[in-house]
């Protein structure tokens, strides 16, 4: 499990978390949502410990954070931000050996077992006959999927994702949310991922924690928190929360509730 208590984060003088509390469960699949500028990376980033936190705790299985150094978190908490970058002349095969690195470079390289890691990464993501291109000969998607496959290729019990489907057709939409849904299912791993499409919530997640004003608003199963009250709250837009098919759906009511111009 991952706790943060009292979590306070500035930017300069600027609050952006003020105070924020909240369990992610073990093995369970949380998505982060909240309007634009909530503070979702931010999160993400000091749960990572790559900002100082004003105030408060992470916790890793009751560890603190910031006691455990980069190589060991690197082995146990794979981290995809928003936007990545790499050399334009790396290879994709080349991104995805360092993932393990962490892991294999005290050993003399990679495994077999790395090596296996690798192939079925790039096979996941639909990219296995593309490890000898250069990532800027791949296109956006491409290039996300590479990301993802790297991640996967870390092997970690912990993942985070900031916004992973940025970028991608809807068929890699569901393939990566599928994916992601099946590191829990099928490996156990725990995995909290900012998303701001509140349907593949529903259709990919166990838990949603909804943020704004620097706390968390609303937290607990997806059923119980995707609703259109809390929607409206926290989103400021009336919707439709309905099931159809067994599956909770989130539609805007476009009529009522945006400015629609002729
Ligand atoms: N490096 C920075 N320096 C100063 N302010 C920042 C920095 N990064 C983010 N902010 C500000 O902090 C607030 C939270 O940003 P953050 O990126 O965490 O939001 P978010 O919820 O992930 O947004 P989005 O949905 O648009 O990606 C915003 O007001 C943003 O302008």
């Amino acid at each position: 499990m991952l706790s943060v208590h009292d979590l306070v984060v500035h930017y300069g003088n600027t609050p952006v978390l003020t105070g924020l509390t909240q369990r992610f469960a073990r093995g369970r699949v949380t998505a982060l949502v909240g309007p634009n500028g909530c503070g979702k990376s931010t999160l993400l980033r000091a749960i990572m410990g790559f900002l100082p936190a004003a105030r408060g705790e992470v916790r890793l299985e009751g560890q603190p954070m910031r006691g455990i150094g980069r190589r060991e978190l690197a082995r146990r908490v794979a981290y995809l931000p928003q936007e990545c970058h790499c050399p334009d002349y790396m290879t994709l095969g080349e991104l995805i050996e360092l993932s393990g690195y962490a892991r294999y470079s005290l050993a003399g390289g990679p495994s077999d077992r790395d090596r296996a890691l690798f192939r079925q990464s790039l096979e996941i993501v639909g990219l296995a006959d593309r490890a000898g291109s250069q990532m800027n000969t791949l296109s956006g998607g491409q290039r996300q999927r590479a990301w993802i496959a790297m991640m996967l290729a870390q092997d970690t019990e912990m993942v985070l994702l900031d916004e992973p489907v940025n970028h991608l057709d809807m068929k890699y939409q569901y393939a990566v949310m599928g994916l992601i849904r099946t590191l829990s299912l099928r490996h156990g791993k725990t995995v909290i991922v900012v998303l701001h499409d509140l349907n593949l919530a529903t259709a990919f997640t166990d838990d949603v924690v909804m943020l704004a004003d620097g706390q968390v608003q609303a937290a607990g199963p997806v059923g119980e928190i995707i609703t259109a009250a809390n929607v409206e709250r926290v989103f400021g837009i009336v919707t439709d929360v309905f099931t159809r098919d067994g599956r909770l759906m989130c539609l805007p009511r476009l009529i009522d509730s945006l400015p629609v111009t002729a």
